[in-house]
């Protein structure tokens, strides 16, 4: 069977990627090939400003893609392998097709601290979160191990166990928050939960079913990544009657783990932190690098991800160090006719002063969208500038409750220590960032509804200069979008 362009997988890189061919050229033949039974898609999309988006995301049975685009073709199975010379993806099941150009868009694996050690968990799709629910329903204690978004959505959601939160760094949250912006946040970690929530204008993520599922090893892909909001709509309760009780343990990483027999002849003693209970008597013990042992009833590693490459293994891309896929400005991988997008690729062009990638559902979407375009122009001999969305990072997320935004060199990002920060803080309220360098806004942490996302996101895309207003910039008396209108 041949088809002129064929996309694989169907997280919400793939799906876009296939939705916008099949806009751009509604007469051409398009397959989207995914391990996963259902599909991602995006629905209720909003642009809350020029690079800021919101939406909604949905499982789908993969009739739903083929009815909206009758021109694409959904089919569900792995791919083994691809022959870039021929022009033929291999699937596991023993077929193949032919493809005039591809796009890869095979997501990422958990990268688990430990991995097979059946104690330790990691989360990426539906059935690994319902395995940790029904985990989680049985545990006092659990350590959760990692300082990114997974973590911190997990730590702040579980109640009724006791959770020992390791992180490597300094300060909690560190992909998304600089130290400032963690301690703001840190009271929440404590707090008995709120049973009404901030109001928040974010959207929640649904599913349909649950995804089919294989075992996770480096050959077997699994469902898609989950997305926003996946955390705050699903039951995530321990053993006890407590609600949070969260122990940060900063600046350490996991030496060992141990079996209940191996803890018993290591000669040292667990540590229980102070207001914690004092059982000694655990299914599994984490050894820290700072010699203390902590017990519990099972890890969550949140370590990050790794770019799902292995049906790839034999050709000859060119691979980032994080594991990713190459691919240049027009999404191109170092492979002829063969582009890839999402959180598999690693965005290897010169970015932008005020862009940079973080493997996010958003990304994944612009990417998608992008790659498609490139395609068809490359089809048509045509060529595009890149994406507008690619000049700014930003991303809107939740955090702790509170609405988190992060815009540009929010942390600074190659900065080096010749910059500025300017700072915002009402306990409780609201926390503001602005990284500035030369006088200029370089990027921003926005935390709570601060409504300044838009004004300072046209400051950072303007590089106004801003010296002879910055001690009026954060003056919470002035209304900074009329000033700069
Ligand atoms: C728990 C969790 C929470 C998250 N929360 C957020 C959030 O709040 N905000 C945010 O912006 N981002 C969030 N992310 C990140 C976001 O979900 C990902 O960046 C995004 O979904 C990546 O999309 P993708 O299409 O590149 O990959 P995936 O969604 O991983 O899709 C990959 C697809 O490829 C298929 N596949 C893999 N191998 C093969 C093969 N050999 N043959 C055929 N098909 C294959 C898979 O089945 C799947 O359908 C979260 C991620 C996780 C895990
Ligand atoms: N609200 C949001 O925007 C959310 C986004 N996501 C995205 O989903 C993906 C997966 O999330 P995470 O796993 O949280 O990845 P992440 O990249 O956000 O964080 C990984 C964390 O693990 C730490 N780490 C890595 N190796 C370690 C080790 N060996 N020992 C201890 N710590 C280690 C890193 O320092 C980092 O703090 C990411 O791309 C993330 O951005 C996930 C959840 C929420």
């Amino acid at each position: 069977m041949d088809y002129k362009y064929v996309v694989i997988g169907g997280g919400i890189a793939g799906v876009t990627c296939a939705e916008t061919l099949s806009l751009l050229e509604p007469d051409s033949k398009i397959l989207l090939v995914t391990a996963s039974k259902l599909i991602k898609a995006v629905s209720n999309y909003q642009k809350v400003s020029r690079t800021l988006e919101m939406f909604d995301v949905e499982e789908k049975d993969k009739s739903f893609i083929e009815t909206e685009c009758n021109n694409v073709t959904v089919i569900h199975k792995t791919v083994l392998e691809v022959d870039s010379i021929d022009h033929v993806i291999r699937m596991c099941d023993g077929t193949s097709i032919r493809y005039g150009l591809l796009c890869i868009c095979t997501g990422g694996k958990p990268k688990i601290i430990a991995e097979g050690n059946p104690y330790v968990l990691g989360i990426r799709d539906t059935e690994s979160v319902q395995t940790f629910q029904k985990r989680l329903k049985k545990a006092r204690r659990i350590v959760v191990v990692g300082n990114g978004g997974i973590a911190t959505e997990l730590v702040y959601e579980i109640e009724g166990s006791e959770v020992i939160w390791a992180i490597k760094d300094k300060s909690i949250t560190s992909t998304f928050m600089d130290p400032g912006a963690a301690t703001f946040c840190l009271p929440q970690l404590n707090e008995t939960k709120m049973s009404t929530d901030k109001p928040l204008k974010r959207r929640k993520y649904t599913e349909e079913g649950a995804d089919e599922n294989v075992d996770r090893n480096s050959s077997t892909p699994g469902g898609s990544a989950l997305g926003p909001d996946w955390s705050s709509h699903l039951e995530m309760k321990g053993a006890e009657q407590i609600s949070h009780k969260v122990h940060v343990e900063y600046k350490v990483e996991v030496s060992r783990i141990l079996t209940h027999e191996e803890y018993t002849t290591c000669e040292k003693s667990a540590l229980n932190p102070s207001q914690f209970s004092s059982s000694d008597c655990w299914p599994v013990y984490v050894e820290l690098n700072n010699g203390v042992i902590y017990g519990c009833d099972f890890v969550v590693s949140a370590t990050g991800v790794i770019p799902n490459t292995y049906p790839f293994r034999k050709n000859n891309f060119d691979i980032a160090e994080d594991g990713g896929i190459k691919v240049n400005d027009k999404m191109q991988t170092s492979v002829k006719d063969i582009y890839a997008a999402g959180d598999v690729c690693n965005a290897s062009w010169e970015h932008a002063s005020h862009w940079l990638q973080m493997r996010l559902w958003s990304q994944a979407r612009q990417m998608g969208a992008y790659a498609a375009k490139c395609m068809v122009s490359q089809s048509n001999n045509e060529d595009i500038p890149m994406d507008f969305c690619f000049e700014m990072f930003a991303h809107v997320t939740k955090f702790f409750n509170y609405k988190v935004i992060i815009l540009g060199k929010f942390n600074a990002q190659g900065l080096g220590s010749d910059h500025e920060l300017l700072l915002r803080v009402t306990k409780g309220e609201e926390y503001v960032k602005a990284v500035l360098q030369d006088g200029r806004l370089q990027g921003a942490v926005l935390i709570g509804e601060t409504d300044l996302e838009e004004t300072f996101e046209n400051l950072i895309l303007n590089q106004t200069d801003l010296s002879p207003f910055k001690d009026n910039l954060l003056d919470p008396n002035i209304d900074i979008e009329d000033f700069f209108d």
